[in-house]
C-alpha cells in the first residue's frame, strides 16, 4: 500500500540518506579497526573490501527501516522533520523495497565472500537495531539506547571475525568500549532535544528523569567508559600509545560531562554530543596506530 500523500519524486540523495550515511562510515571505521587487530599483519583486500561493503549494507538496511518505522516522529521532530520517508518523497512500499534489497545484498556478500559467523552476527545486529531498539525498545524505557546500544557497538566485533572467523575476547572488548560510549553520546542530544521528543511521547531518559538526572548518567558512563578504555592497555592487546590517546580523550569526555552536569554553559549539550565523536574516532585510531606502530607493552612486562 504505497502512501497517497507521497509528494514530489524521491532522488538519490533521499534514498542515500535513508541510509544514515555519517552514522554507518563511522560504525565501519569501527569495523575495520576491529579487523586490523584481529591480524599482526595486514588485512586480505578481499576481507577489508567485501567485509565493509557487507556490514555497511547491512547497517544501512537497519537505518532504512528506522526511516520508515519512525516516519510519523520523524515528522514531529524539527531535527528529523525534512526526512525523505517522513515527508513522503519516497513512499512505505519503495522504503520497503530498498531496505529489504539492502539487507539481502549484504547478507549475501558476507555469506559468500566472507564467512557464516559474520553474516549471522551482522544479522543479529541488524534486527537488533531495525527491530528490538526502533519497533520495541526505543518506545518501551529511558533505558532504549543502553540495550539498543548493543546493536551499533557490534561492528568491531563483525569486522574481526571477518577476518579470523571466530570470536575473540579483545574483540568484545572493542564492542564493551562502544557500548559504555553510547548513553552520553545519545543522551547529551537528547537532553538538547528534549522537548522534540517529549512531543512524541518516546521516553528518552531526559524526558522521564529530567535533565539533571541525565546529566549525572552520562558523568558516571563517562567514568565506565574510561576505565573499559584502559583494558586494552591492561590486556596487552595495545601499547602505551593507545593509553595515552585513551587517557587524553578520556579526560576530555569527563570534562564535557562536568561541564554538563554544572548546568552553566547551554551549548553543553551539543558540544558533549560532538565531543563523543571525535572521541570515539580518536580512540580508535590511535588504537590503529598503536597496532602498528608500538608493541604492545602490557602492565606485566612494565612490571617484570
Ligand atoms: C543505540 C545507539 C545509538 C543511538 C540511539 C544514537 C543516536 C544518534 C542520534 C539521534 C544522532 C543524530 C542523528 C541526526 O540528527 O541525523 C546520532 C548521530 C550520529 N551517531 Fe549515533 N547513536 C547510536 C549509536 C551510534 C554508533 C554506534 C555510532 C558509530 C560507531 C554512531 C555514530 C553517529 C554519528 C557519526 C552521528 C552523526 C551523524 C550525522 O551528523 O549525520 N552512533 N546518533
Ligand atoms: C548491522 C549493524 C551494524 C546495525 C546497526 C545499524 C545502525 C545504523 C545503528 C545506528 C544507531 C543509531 C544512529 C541509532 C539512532 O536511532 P534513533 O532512531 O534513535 O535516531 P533518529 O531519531 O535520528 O532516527
Amino acid at each position: 500500500m504505497t502512501d497517497s500523500t507521497a509528494k514530489g519524486r524521491a532522488t538519490w540523495r533521499d534514498y542515500y540518506e535513508m541510509c544514515k550515511p555519517n552514522v554507518v562510515y563511522m560504525m565501519l571505521v569501527t569495523a575495520m579497526i576491529g579487523m586490523f587487530m584481529a591480524v599482526p599483519g595486514m588485512v586480505p583486500w578481499e576481507v577489508l573490501l567485501y567485509g565493509n561493503v557487507g556490514i555497511g549494507l547491512c547497517a544501512a538496511s537497519a537505518a532504512a527501516v528506522n526511516h520508515l518505522v519512525d516516519r510519523r516522529i520523524d515528522l514531529v521532530m524539527a531535527r528529523t522533520q525534512n526526512r525523505p520517508v517522513a515527508q513522503g518523497r519516497i513512499d512505505t512500499l519503495h522504503a520497503s523495497i530498498f531496505a529489504l534489497v539492502l539487507g539481502l545484498a549484504g547478507m549475501a556478500m558476507l555469506l559468500i565472500k566472507i564467512n557464516a559467523l559474520t553474516a549471522w552476527l551482522t544479522l543479529a545486529s541488524l534486527l537488533g537495531y531495525a527491530v528490538v531498539y526502533t519497533l520495541w525498545l526505543k518506545r518501551a524505557t529511558p533505558q532504549n539506547i543502553v540495550i539498543g546500544g548493543l546493536a551499533g557497538a557490534a561492528p568491531p566485533l563483525l569486522g574481526w571475525t571477518a577476518v579470523t572467523g571466530e570470536i575473540h575476547g579483545h574483540a568484545l572488548l572493542l564492542v564493551l568500549i562502544i557500548f559504555a560510549w553510547t548513553p552520553p553520546h545519545f543522551w547529551a542530544l537528547a537532553i538538547a532535544r528534549k522537548e522534540e521528543y517529549a512531543k512524541v511521547d518516546i521516553p528518552m531518559l531526559p524526558v522521564t528523569h529530567g535533565v539533571k538526572y541525565t546529566a549525572l548518567q552520562i558523568l558516571l558512563y563517562t567514568l565506565i567508559l574510561f576505565a573499559v578504555s584502559l583494558m586494552p592497555f591492561a590486556t596487552g592487546m595495545s601499547g602505551s600509545l593507545y593509553l595515552l590517546g585513551a587517557v587524553v580523550f578520556g579526560a576530555g569526555f569527563i570534562y564535557w560531562a562536568i561541564v554538563l552536569m554544572r548546568g552553566k554553559n547551554p551549548k553543553a549539550p551539543m558540544e558533549t554530543f560532538k565531543y563523543s565523536l571525535i572521541y570515539l574516532l580518536a580512540i580508535f585510531v590511535i588504537m590503529l596506530a598503536d597496532h602498528y606502530l608500538l608493541p604492545a607493552v602490557t602492565i606485566y612486562e612494565l612490571g617484570a
